[in-house]
């Protein structure tokens, strides 16, 4: 596998008087510090979009675009072939608190527009979305490696969330409660909850940004947000485009960094400007950052890891069980929070359904998202490929059978072959971590109660899924499961409309639906004296 260093123009494009520290970090090598001072840079050549200014590659603190206050920067790859994207800055404390300040000083003004106001803009936003479609798909599978389509998808899905909260933005309506006085009347009204802090993961670069931010923006509040150092580049558009939407100076701030995330992220929790957290990433991070903004007591919502069971009954439609496990299991490689982890398959069906989708599995076409004949991109680097060996190799240990794949694909790029493990025992590591890469793993069960217990023996519980075609059972079933969203008889269930969170250690909160609410504060107003 090539392993190439970042090239000269990169290094030595913007060289100032001052030599500072500028820390690269590759997907496949641990991260280097040369000692020279550079600004970040895009690698122009590799984008190819019909709009090149939305690859931005600087900060963006009150309505400029900035670099390190200290000269660094991440370098960022494209996992399906190591080829260099350009580079993002290196940003510290002290870009986070002047982001913060900005997000304070601009949600003075933003929070006293009409929400008719904020409506306006969120469609012009919806609406550029739209007219760049196919340069922002581009953006996300040049950074994430997803196929194109699936990138295309993720766009719309994007889209999806700005339309709904520019909706939702004029009907925050507040209540007028009935008073046990004669002389006093309540009314409760719903005011915007200030500076959010956004820290997002890679996995979908642009849509868990935005349906964050697409509440935030209609519910008047301001943001600074803290994209993964994998995919900062569509973060950046998306900023680019709020930018010609009309969205002002200081409501949306992007902090790019990697190095020196601690300082980052403990500041966009502990900051006492900021007045709420909103966070998409893993179990372990989530806790850090709840640990961090207890000491302002701030309002935090969390999406965080899953870990879902897939159930087949016998008594289930097979072929669309297997159609439910290709879209739930295989979706981005695997590598969404509501990926199936441990598909459960009772007895009596196991050998058709393991047949039948080993068969459809052999089919896939995996390789770059860019080539159209692609069904499934790579892995977003080389920890995502260690921790699904790892997974493999227990169950492989534990007695499991490989139907299909079982290993890494070897050239450039970081790809695992789709896999199907048959007879994993159910205490294989797939019942306790998410395992986020496209493995199969089929685990034989032989009554509802049992599988029950099996599915529910997780600290977390973001989406659970099963298929069976006996209502009685639907509703038992859907009832019992430890989870936040239930798929029954489908693989997908995600949409702009739906409450989108989990329970256990999967997170605090919703988003979508009436996710506005995570970003309003209810006030009482009593009227004495009438
Ligand atoms: N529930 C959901 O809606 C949802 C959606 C997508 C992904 N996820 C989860 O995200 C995980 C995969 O994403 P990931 O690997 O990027 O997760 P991650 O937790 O490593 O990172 C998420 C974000 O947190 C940042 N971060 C990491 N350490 C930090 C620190 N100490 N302080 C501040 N910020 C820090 C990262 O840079 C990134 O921006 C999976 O567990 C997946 O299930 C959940
Ligand atoms: O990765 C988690 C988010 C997936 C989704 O919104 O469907």
């Amino acid at each position: 596998m090539p392993l190439r260093h970042p090239p000269f123009s990169l290094f030595f494009g913007a060289l100032s008087p001052r030599t500072l520290v500028a820390t690269h970090r590759f997907r496949n090598l641990p991260t280097l510090t040369f000692r020279y001072r550079m600004a970040s840079t895009a690698n122009t050549s590799v984008w190819g979009l019909k709009d090149p200014s939305l690859v931005k590659s600087q900060g963006y603190i009150n309505g400029k675009w900035v670099d390190a206050n200290e000269g660094g920067t991440i370098l960022v790859t494209n996992p399906a072939t190591e080829e260099e994207l350009g580079t993002v800055p290196e940003m510290g404390l002290a870009e986070t608190q002047a982001a913060i300040s900005a997000a304070g000083q601009a949600f003075r003004t933003w929070r006293k527009t009409t929400a008719k106001h904020r409506h306006d803009i969120l469609m012009k936003f919806f609406g550029l979305l739209q007219e760049h479609h196919d340069d922002l798909a581009r953006i996300i599978t040049l950074e994430n490696g997803k196929t194109l389509t699936e990138a295309k998808g993720e766009n719309t899905y994007s889209a999806s969330f700005v339309e709904w909260f520019a909706e939702e933005a004029v009907r925050t309506y507040g209540e007028h409660v009935p008073s046990p006085l004669p002389t006093m009347r309540n009314v409760v009204i719903k005011q915007p909850v200030g500076d959010v802090s956004i820290l997002t993961p890679w996995n979908f670069p642009s849509a868990m940004i935005i349906r964050k931010l697409a509440a935030v923006l209609a519910a008047g509040c301001t943001a600074v947000i803290k994209p993964p150092p994998e995919t900062p580049f569509s973060a950046l558009a998306l900023a680019e485009l709020s930018r010609r939407a009309g969205v002002p100076d200081g409501v949306i701030n992007v902090v790019t960094t990697q190095q020196k995330v601690h300082e980052v992220g403990r500041e966009m929790c502990e900051s006492k400007i900021v007045k709420k957290v909103s966070f998409t990433g893993s179990t372990p991070v989530a806790k850090a950052l709840y640990g961090m903004s207890a000491s302002t007591l701030k309002k935090i919502s969390i999406e965080a890891g899953g870990n879902a069971p897939f159930i087949v009954f016998d008594d289930a439609d097979i072929e669309q069980a297997v159609q439910g496990a290709i879209a739930c299991k295989f979706r981005s490689s695997g590598q969404t929070c509501v990926c199936a982890n441990r598909i459960y398959v009772q007895s009596s069906v196991y050998a058709d359904f393991a047949s039948r989708l080993a068969e459809k599995v052999s089919a896939f076409k995996v390789g770059n998202g860019l080539d159209e004949t692609t069904t499934h991109g790579p892995l977003i680097h080389e920890k995502a490929i260690s921790k699904v060996e790892r997974h493999v190799n227990d169950a492989i240990t534990r007695g499991a059978q490989v139907l299909v794949g079982g290993q890494r694909i070897s050239g450039a790029g970081t790809f695992y072959a789709p896999t199907i493990l048959s007879d994993v025992p159910a205490d294989a590591l797939f019942q306790s971590e998410e395992t986020f890469g496209p493995v199969a793993a089929l685990i034989k069960f032989e009554t509802e109660e049992e599988v029950i217990a099996l599915a529910n023996n997780s600290d977390v519980g973001l989406a659970g899924y099963f298929f069976s075609r006996d209502v009685g059972r639907v509703w038992r079933v859907a009832e019992a499961l430890e989870v936040g969203m239930v798929g029954t008889n489908t693989g997908l269930i995600s949409h702009a409309s739906i409450p989108f969170g989990g329970v256990k250690e999967s997170g605090l909160g919703r988003e979508g639906g009436h996710g506005i609410e995570e970003y309003l504060n209810q006030k009482l107003i009593v009227f004495g004296g009438i």
